[in-house]
């Protein structure tokens, strides 16, 4: 049975940001993941996970300046200084939380542009090499040209060849389904090949990234396969509920701990 990690960035958004840990729990959730954790101090997030009983999924590393606009900043020339500081406030967050994978967002730049190519791959290696130090896996994620215009990493055969030609023991990829369908469609088979340089799962409906319930994808079905396969990290629930958050919850009754 997959382990569901509620997304709380997008689910439970009935709740402050806190107070949608002890949302997830009492739905029968038993992990978490969100976009960035930078807001809320390191122990007040421990305690929520701690008194919920809540594993901690994962989270992005800092992305720069998400609010001007920024989607990450790895492939970005001029911003390794800041990078590596935002690595150490993402450990801070590690190791307060037990997190073991973080996401390294690229950032929006010419996915064809040689410079942020290397850019994008010093940083990888620098940011994997520094989260082994403690255990920690970094993932890497093709994100839809449509949800994020301009993004670098835009393509799975790129983060596929990437992570092949880099050979870092922790460099994996966070395979979101939602991204993959829109993408390139071939669900199956590819989760069949990259299993086993996959760090993560998310999944949302296709096309509105909604419950994974309906449209395009048949999501028992997959859910099954990433069974079959032998997978044992995390889904995370990457979707924007349709309405309420837990009226959209009758998918995830069978997997729920309650
Ligand atoms: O957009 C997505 O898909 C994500 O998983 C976000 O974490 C972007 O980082
Ligand atoms: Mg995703």
């Amino acid at each position: 049975m997959p382990a569901f990690a509620a997304n709380l960035t997008l689910m439970f958004n009935e709740w402050s940001f806190l107070d949608r840990f002890d949302a997830a729990a009492d739905a029968g959730f038993t992990a978490v993941e969100y976009l960035f954790p930078y807001e809320a101090a390191p122990d007040a997030i421990a305690e929520r996970l701690a008194r919920n009983g809540l594993q901690q999924a994962l989270f992005n590393l800092p992305p720069g300046n998400w609010a001007a606009g920024e989607r990450g900043i790895a492939a970005l020339p001029g911003r390794f200084d800041e990078l590596t500081s935002g690595v150490e406030r993402a450990l801070d967050y590690a190791a307060a939380t037990g997190v073991k994978r973080l996401h390294l967002m690229a950032g929006l730049a010419d996915s064809k542009d040689e410079e942020a190519a290397s850019c994008y791959r010093r940083s990888i290696v620098y940011t994997a090499e520094r989260l082994a130090e403690s255990g920690i896996d970094l993932l890497i994620e093709p994100i839809n040209g449509r949800n994020m215009p301009g993004y670098f990493l835009n393509d799975f055969g790129t983060a596929e060849r990437l992570i092949a030609e880099l050979d870092l023991p922790n460099l994996k990829l966070q395979f979101d389904i939602y991204h993959r369908q829109v993408l390139h469609g071939d669900v199956t088979m590819a989760l069949r090949r990259l299993l086993p340089v996959t760090g993560h799962i998310q999944v949302a409906s296709v096309p509105p990234r909604h419950e994974p319930d309906d449209e395009e994808l048949n999501y028992a079905y997959l859910f099954e396969e990433i069974d079959r396969l032998g997978y044992d990290g995390f889904v995370g629930c990457e979707y924007i509920p349709r309405g309420r958050t837990l009226d959209g919850l009758d998918w995830f009754k069978p997997f729920s701990r309650s």
